[in-house]
């Protein structure tokens, strides 16, 4: 049976982010993944899981400069400062409230600019992966699609898969997001069997709509029975935007076999 985390930045959205981890908590879950924690201290968010009893698995790195279209720096040519600092930023949340997994987002990159942007991703992370791995901690490479993030960096499960191996280091994984890799790629089980040995963590969404995983074109039971058969046994991130409250759209569980 799979076991599920709550994706705070998406669920049980229509309330205060620290207050959705005791509605995380009330609608079942322990464990909550979140992307950006920061304007929050880290004895805050720590105090609020412990009071409820969840665990934080995952968070992103800072995206930068959202109005100016920024999304991550680790591929931004002439910002290695700068991701430097959201990199230590993470880290120092990660190892504070006990979270193994952190998402290191790529950056936003015009065509032309692909190939130096690829050689500063690749530079980066595997700096940023000999310290996470003194720490425990396993970091994420996510592919976006482009028709949400046109120009993102890394678009492609395959790409990553490539990118993971020229970083060279055991404790750098692809984030299988099922949403991204169907829109930009399909072949979902296949593409699940072969990048087995790296996917470090799974999130699920109906595509297109991205809401509850009850409805659009990819079957999840399937998605489920294929993850059991490929040994991924870690909590699947629910990344959606649900259809109402989110508590009223969890009967996809149910009619999924999954609670
Ligand atoms: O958008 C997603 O799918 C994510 O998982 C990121 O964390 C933010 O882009
Ligand atoms: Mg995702």
């Amino acid at each position: 049976m799979p076991s599920f985390s709550a994706n705070i930045a998406f669920l049980f959205a229509d309330r205060p982010f620290l207050d959705r981890i005791d509605a995380a908590k009330a609608a079942g879950f322990d464990k909550v993944e979140c992307h950006f924690p920061y304007e929050f201290p880290i004895p805050v968010l720590r105090e609020r899981l412990a009071r409820a009893g969840v665990a934080m698995t995952g968070l992103n790195t800072a995206p930068g400069d959202v109005a100016r279209g920024e999304w991550g720096l680790a591929g931004m040519p002439g910002r290695e400062a700068d991701f430097a600092v959201h990199w230590s930023d993470a880290l120092a949340y990660a190892q504070a409230l006990g979270t193994g997994k952190i998402h290191v987002m790529a950056g936003v990159v015009a065509p032309e600019a692909r190939a130096a942007a690829l050689d500063t991703y690749v530079a980066n992370i595997r700096r940023a992966a000999r310290e996470a791995a003194a720490a425990g901690v396993t970091i994420l490479l996510e592919p976006l699609n482009v028709r949400d993030k046109p120009d993102y960096l890394v678009s492609r499960s395959d790409e990553i898969a490539d990118l993971i191996a020229r970083v060279g280091e055991a404790n750098v994984k692809l984030l299988f997001d099922v949403y991204h890799v169907q829109i930009m790629e399909g072949d979902l089980i296949r593409r699940l069997e072969r990048h087995r040995d790296v996917i470090g963590h799974v999130q699920i969404a109906a595509v297109p709509s991205r809401h509850e995983p009850d409805e659009g074109e990819v079957a999840y039971r399937a998605i489920f029975d294929a993850l059991e058969a490929i040994g991924y046994h870690e909590p699947i991130g629910l990344e959606y935007r649900p259809r109402g409250r989110t508590e009223d759209g969890l009967g996809w569980m149910r009619a999924l076999g999954v609670a």
